[in-house]
């Protein structure tokens, strides 16, 4: 079992941790290996000095700020890099904390940070990577920059993803925005120099006026017009991530950034593709459709834009000037299709069927129980938290088209799809029924 305990870094800053070290616990500061804190800027006390961390090789190359420098020596020891990943327990950022284990040669640890870590943490520290669970909120700046210190690479993709009005507008911007913030000063004040932000096909669109986009790329001219809280908080922590490129970090070298931007995310730990698994079976094995089949929304299989961060993540140094400051959309093999008609894809070999080859309802009348829905939520709110999955955002997104068609980052950092679409479309089928099966 894991021991958790109180990480003090830079005197006041403090940090909940849960240290899990390949194969046993470790608890920093209590004696075990990487033993060594020091109080200061860009350390934890209680945590290992970053030089120690580092290794002898390492500790031998320099301060933070050089440690990626031209000319370095190339062994693979002398390479470990500390990753971070903020929101590593939730749907997207579980799949990227895996496949950097799985993929990434450089990685000597491997910092996990999120407000609500999950089990599956435990199984990872009987690996040869030192894993290090940090329960903390992004919004708690002293939190953020502890679990900074001392990371060579941040891939933030914490967020509050929230378009059916659980949270109030004030906490997405808090956690989106501020959140990204904190995380951006936290590199700048400790030294980490490569950040790369999950952003979402949201800060483009669909817009307000429920204008096409239609196979777009980064450079498609749409007009991006925001109201829902979500993408605007979106759109706001974007630009910070993508103005805060070119910063001067702590030891004198500029920060390198870039965004990474999911159409509608799918594959295993897709919470709504599992509610509207179970609401099928709720409803004796039927879903009805509610939007044409020609409007077309985009997707991407979890497993790939975990890769495209790893990939992203690791070619920052090498290609920050094509790289940094840059915005990429993530794309793969999935097929064009509607909203509902894609997740029959994983619904109908589950034994669902999709109901009508048009829409059961006419458009103005689920226009008007989208509204309904909001009414009720607004008059519920001092009662009861009332979240359909229906209201006037959810429809105009999912009824507008929105579609991504580029090659940027293959251009851009050598990306390729690791997963064909069959292989998305097996291993989510396979997990849809296993969350069916538990469910029953
Ligand atoms: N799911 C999608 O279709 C999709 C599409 C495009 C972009 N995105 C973006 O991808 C990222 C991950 O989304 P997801 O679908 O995995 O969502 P998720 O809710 O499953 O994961 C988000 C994680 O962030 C953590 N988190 C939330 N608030 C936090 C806080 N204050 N401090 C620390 N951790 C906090 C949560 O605990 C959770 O583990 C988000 O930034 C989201 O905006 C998601
Ligand atoms: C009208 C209903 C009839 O069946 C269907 C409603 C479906 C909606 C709940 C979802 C349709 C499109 C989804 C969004 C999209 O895939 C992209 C997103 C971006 C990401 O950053 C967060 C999630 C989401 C907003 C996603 C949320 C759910 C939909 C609105």
């Amino acid at each position: 079992m894991p021991v958790e305990h109180r990480v003090a870094a830079r005197g006041r800053l403090r940090a909940r941790v849960v240290g899990v070290v390949a194969g046993r616990v470790s608890v920093p500061g209590m004696g075990q290996e990487g033993e060594g804190g020091a109080s200061g800027r860009g350390r934890c006390v209680g945590w290992p000095a970053l030089d120690e961390r580092r290794g002898p090789l390492q500790a031998s190359l320099g301060t933070l700020g050089q440690w990626l420098q031209p000319g370095m020596a190339d062994s693979a020891q002398a390479q470990k890099l500390v990753y971070l990943v903020t929101g590593g327990c939730g749907f997207l950022g579980e799949h990227v904390v895996r496949m950097l284990l799985q993929r990434e040669p450089r990685l000597g640890e491997l910092r996990v940070f999120d407000r609500h870590l999950g089990p599956w943490l435990e199984e990872l520290k009987t690996g040869p990577v030192r894993v290090t669970a940090i329960q903390g909120d992004v919004t708690e700046a002293h939190e953020v920059a502890a679990a900074v210190a001392g990371a060579h690479v941040v891939i933030h993709t914490a967020g509050l993803v929230d378009v059916f009005g659980r949270a109030s507008p004030e906490t997405i911007h808090e956690v989106n925005v501020q959140g990204t913030r904190n995380v951006i000063e936290a590199c700048v004040q400790t030294g980490t120099r490569f950040l790369v932000y999950t952003s979402s096909m949201e800060v483009v669109g669909p817009n307000t006026k429920g204008h096409p986009f239609y196979r777009g790329n980064e450079d498609t001219l749409y007009e991006a017009v925001h109201r829902h809280p979500y993408p605007c908080s979106k759109a706001l922590a974007e630009r910070l991530v993508l103005e805060a490129n070119g910063r001067e970090v702590h030891g004198g070298l500029p920060l390198v950034t870039c965004a990474l931007r999911p159409t509608g995310i799918y594959g295993e730990g897709h919470q709504i593709m599992r509610d509207f698994y179970r609401q099928g079976l709720r409803l004796g094995g039927w879903l009805f459709r509610a939007i044409p089949a020609s409007v077309e929304h985009g997707r991407v299989y979890v497993g790939n834009v975990a890769w495209m961060h790893v990939l992203a993540a690791r070619e920052l140094e090498r290609r920050a000037a094509l790289m940094g400051g840059q915005v990429y959309f993530c794309y793969d093999g999935s097929p064009y299709k509607s909203y509902e008609d894609f997740n029959m894809e994983f619904l109908g070999p589950c034994g669902l069927q999709l109901v009508g080859a048009r829409p059961l309802l006419p458009y103005w009348l689920l226009v008007f129980l989208a509204a309904l829905n909001a009414l009720l939520q607004w008059l519920l709110r001092p009662l009861v938290l009332y979240a359909p999955l229906l209201n006037p955002y959810t429809l105009a997104v999912a009824n507008t088209t929105f579609t991504v068609s580029t090659d940027k980052a293959q251009r851009h950092f050598g990306y390729e799809p690791l997963f064909s679409w069959e292989d998305s479309r097996t291993r989510t089928i396979l997990w849809v029924q296993a969350a069916g099966s538990s469910a029953q």
